[in-house]
């Protein structure tokens, strides 16, 4: 499989605070990798320093074989990374449609269209007339999981898109992620739940204080592991 991001030896720093020492992450075109760990962990700032919202103090970031480490964030939506980003941050007086549009507004071509979207997200084509901020929780996440993809991304960063949903919904989402992956798109998914993260990836990282604790194919990683290195605990 052909490598479209690879982050080596990255650092980033808040200030004083070095939320992420040394870590590496690699995902083929079409794969798709959980990463895992605690609360603060330095998940979501990995995930933003891929959609170049943080730069590293040190380390690289290649992508669909260029270095993209100095390049702004718009440049990498163009180049294929999108980010849903935790809490959705959806613009809650545009309707579920206009939000899915400003989306597109970098897209490369070969782009989701709406009508593919809403064949992929029924769930949206429901309510796409309607303002974000009247939609339920799971319609939301629906609609910033397609405002993603309208940019027609090859690298799909999700950040714990599952958070404060009814497992029903959450279902849903991730059976929508399968017909994605099936379309040849990659994901890096950030998911508290383990089992779910687990099934829905062949490849795992677990971070631990902003460091890699395990890395490796989720069909050879013991669960127990993955619970040892999740908490620090030797296994
Ligand atoms: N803007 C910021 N300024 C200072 N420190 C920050 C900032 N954002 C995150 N941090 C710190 O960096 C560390 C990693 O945070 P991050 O949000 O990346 O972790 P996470 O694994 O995504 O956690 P969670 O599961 O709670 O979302 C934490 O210690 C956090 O307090």
């Amino acid at each position: 499989m052909n490598v479209l991001l690879e982050a080596e030896d990255l650092d980033v720093r808040y200030g004083d605070f070095q939320a992420l020492s040394g870590v590496g992450v690699r995902v083929g075109e079409g794969g798709a990798l959980a990463l895992v760990g605690a609360n603060g962990a330095g998940k979501t700032t990995l995930l933003r320093t891929i959609a170049g919202a943080h730069r590293p103090a040190r380390g690289r970031i290649r992508f669909a074989g260029a270095d993209v480490t100095d390049s702004p964030p718009h440049q990498r939506v163009r180049a294929g990374i999108a980010l849903v980003p935790e809490g959705r941050r959806l613009f809650p007086s545009l309707t579920a449609e206009e939000n899915i549009r400003v989306g597109a507004v970098r897209a490369r071509p070969g782009a989701w269209t709406l009508p593919r979207l809403y064949e992929v997200f029924p769930l949206i084509a429901r309510c796409r007339t309607r303002r974000a901020a009247l939609l339920s929780g799971g319609e939301q996440q629906a609609v910033a999981i397609a405002r993603a993809l309208a940019s027609g991304p090859r690298l799909l960063l999700l950040d714990e898109i599952s958070l404060g949903l009814a497992p029903a919904v959450v279902d849903g989402l991730y059976g929508a992620l399968a017909e994605l992956r099936a379309t040849g798109t990659a994901v890096i998914l950030v998911e508290q739940d383990l089992d779910r993260a687990l099934a829905a990836c062949h490849d795992l990282v677990c971070l631990l204080e902003g460091r890699v604790a395990l890395s490796g194919p989720t069909d050879r990683l013991p669960r127990d592991q993955v619970i040892g290195a999740y908490f620090g605990s030797v296994s």
